[in-house]
């Protein structure tokens, strides 16, 4: 079963005619915006808003019409996937390097739905290096101040030069032994001089699509528990 595919394509249940959709990042949102580029060629009407530019090539693909910040003044529906996700609906997010634009695009969105696959489910946020985009200028220094939050910090790297972000930013990957207090970590983080968003999403999902322990569709609802499967 490919789980990715099985939920990615499940959120677009949840999609309707005329909205704004924030299009995520990633391998598994991937199958959301293929398959919503499908009912578009079919004469399904939405608009599409890209959290990068690896996915505003693919609505294209797909022929998902785009709008930038400047057309709209709302986000009916922003759709992504994320790193891990705990009980509590909070998020590591920004593997894909996207992490910045995906919190101003879920910030914005009336709804924000996440896609994860069962491995990305965790009793407690942390296992996965927490991603941090920082701005090139001093970012030593930065490294320095994010060390000593507790984490072990590590320059993203793509092909030995540092990994550039769609903002022109660079990624450090911060391991911790144990991320406690996601939701002051989340702040703190962004109060370091140089850094510029973490992948913390705390108190963000509304909703997160996954699958349970026998591969049946869960979907999760903050606030409440299991809505369906
Ligand atoms: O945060 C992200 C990109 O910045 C992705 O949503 C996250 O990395 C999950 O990706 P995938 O669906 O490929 O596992």
């Amino acid at each position: 079963m490919n789980e990715k595919k099985e939920v990615g394509e499940k959120a677009v249940d949840f999609v309707k005619e005329g909205m704004v959709v924030g299009l995520g990042t990633g391998t598994t949102v991937l199958y959301t915006i293929s398959k919503l580029g499908k009912l578009v060629q079919q004469g399904f009407y939405i608009k599409g808003i890209p959290t990068s530019k690896q996915t505003e090539k693919l609505a294209i693909e797909v022929g998902i019409p785009l709008v930038s910040f400047n057309e709209i003044d709302h986000i009916d529906l922003a759709i992504d996937g994320a790193d891990e996700v705990n009980r509590e609906l909070d998020l590591i997010k920004g593997g894909g390097g996207a992490l910045l634009r995906e919190k101003i695009i879920a910030k914005a969105a009336k709804n924000f739905i996440v896609v994860a696959d069962s491995q990305k489910v965790v009793n407690q946020l942390g296992s996965f290096p927490l991603p941090v985009e920082v701005v090139p200028f001093g970012f030593e220094m930065t490294m320095k101040h994010i060390r000593e939050l507790g984490g072990s910090p590590k320059l993203r790297q793509k092909n030995e030069l540092p990994y550039i972000t769609d903002n022109g930013n660079y990624i450090i990957d911060c391991v911790f032994s144990e991320l406690k207090f996601p939701e002051y970590l989340e702040k703190r983080f962004n109060m370091i001089p140089g850094v510029v968003d973490n992948g913390l999403f705390i108190g963000m999902a509304d909703i997160v699509i996954t699958l349970d322990r026998d591969k049946n569709i869960t979907i999760y609802k903050r606030g409440q528990d299991l809505i369906s499967t």
